[in-house]
């Protein structure tokens, strides 16, 4: 069974549509890009895969059942949501945060006791190296190291499905490449489903099985990146015609920006 399956979806914020007839399913150990330009509805549809807004027709299915359906709790003991910068600046200290991430397993009775976890999350802190780092407030930490922090959170929540919106914003190319490497990591020793919003055409190409491609709320295609990372198909998507060239390595599609001088428009140019 598809671990989401999206039939005709369609979503509207007042007058604007900005999803249109969106269809598409996940397999469960995937790993899901979706790409397109800004305000193409990226975001939007995954906040309808999170269950946190619901369509105005079609539906959204989580295992079988509606996702908006799925108490809030029980969602969170095995769906985590990376958003772009979603840790609040509090008082709390690295160590702490990730731990939060245990909250959706705990109720009054204490089910988990702090000593149950502390292998995990000592184990995260590491592999994601924090440690040093791991007594310190997030609120003193740079926006890559957040975002770090953010990822081991999610990890100490072990989900079966993660949804990442843009989840290397703020990071350098070291640490971009270090985050898509921690998840395939993640995804090869446990059961791990990743939905990825990523503005990185290239990190895209590098790690995701499928893509989808957006603009203006609809679907332009789906298919490996092989089939979607095509100079025809992106040039009248982003307006610009990007040089396609084959990792020499990874043997996947590389993009490459070119400005097309003679219809640039920036002023000035000719
Ligand atoms: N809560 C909202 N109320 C009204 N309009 C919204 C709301 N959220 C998003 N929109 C609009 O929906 C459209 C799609 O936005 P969305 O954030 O889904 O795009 P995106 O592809 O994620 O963009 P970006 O790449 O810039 O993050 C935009 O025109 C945006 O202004």
């Amino acid at each position: 069974m598809a671990i989401i399956q999206v039939d005709n979806v369609s979503k509207a914020y007042r007058t604007q549509t900005v999803l249109e007839q969106v269809s598409f399913t996940v397999k469960p150990g995937e790993c899901f890009g979706i790409i397109g330009p800004n305000g193409s509805g990226k975001s939007s549809l995954l906040k309808l895969l999170s269950g946190i807004d619901k369509p105005d027709t079609g539906r959204v299915l989580l295992e079988g059942r509606i996702a908006h359906s799925y108490p809030r709790k029980q969602l969170a003991q095995w769906m985590a949501v990376l958003e772009q910068d979603s840790l609040p600046p509090l008082g709390f200290t690295v160590r702490e945060m990730v731990a939060m991430g245990r909250y959706p397993f705990q109720n009054w009775l204490g089910d988990e006791s702090a000593a149950d976890v502390e292998p995990l999350i000592e184990h995260i802190l590491q592999r994601l190296q924090l440690e040093v780092l791991a007594d310190r407030t997030v609120d003193r930490l740079s926006g890559g190291e957040r975002q770090r922090v953010a990822l081991g959170k999610l990890m100490a929540q072990q989900p079966r499905l993660l949804l990442l919106d843009e989840p290397t914003t703020y990071l350098d190319i070291g640490y971009q490449l270090q985050m898509m490497e921690w998840i395939r990591d993640w995804q090869q020793k446990e059961p791990l489903t990743v939905i990825a919003v990523l503005h990185d055409l290239n990190l895209a190409a590098q790690y995701c099985d499928r893509l989808l491609l957006m603009e203006a709320g609809r679907i332009v295609t789906i298919g490996r990146p092989r089939e979607v990372i095509h100079s025809e198909l992106l040039e009248p998507v982003y307006h610009t015609r990007p040089i396609v060239l084959e990792h020499p390595v990874y043997e996947v599609p590389q993009i490459l920006l070119h400005a097309d001088r003679k219809n640039s428009r920036i002023k000035g140019e000719d």
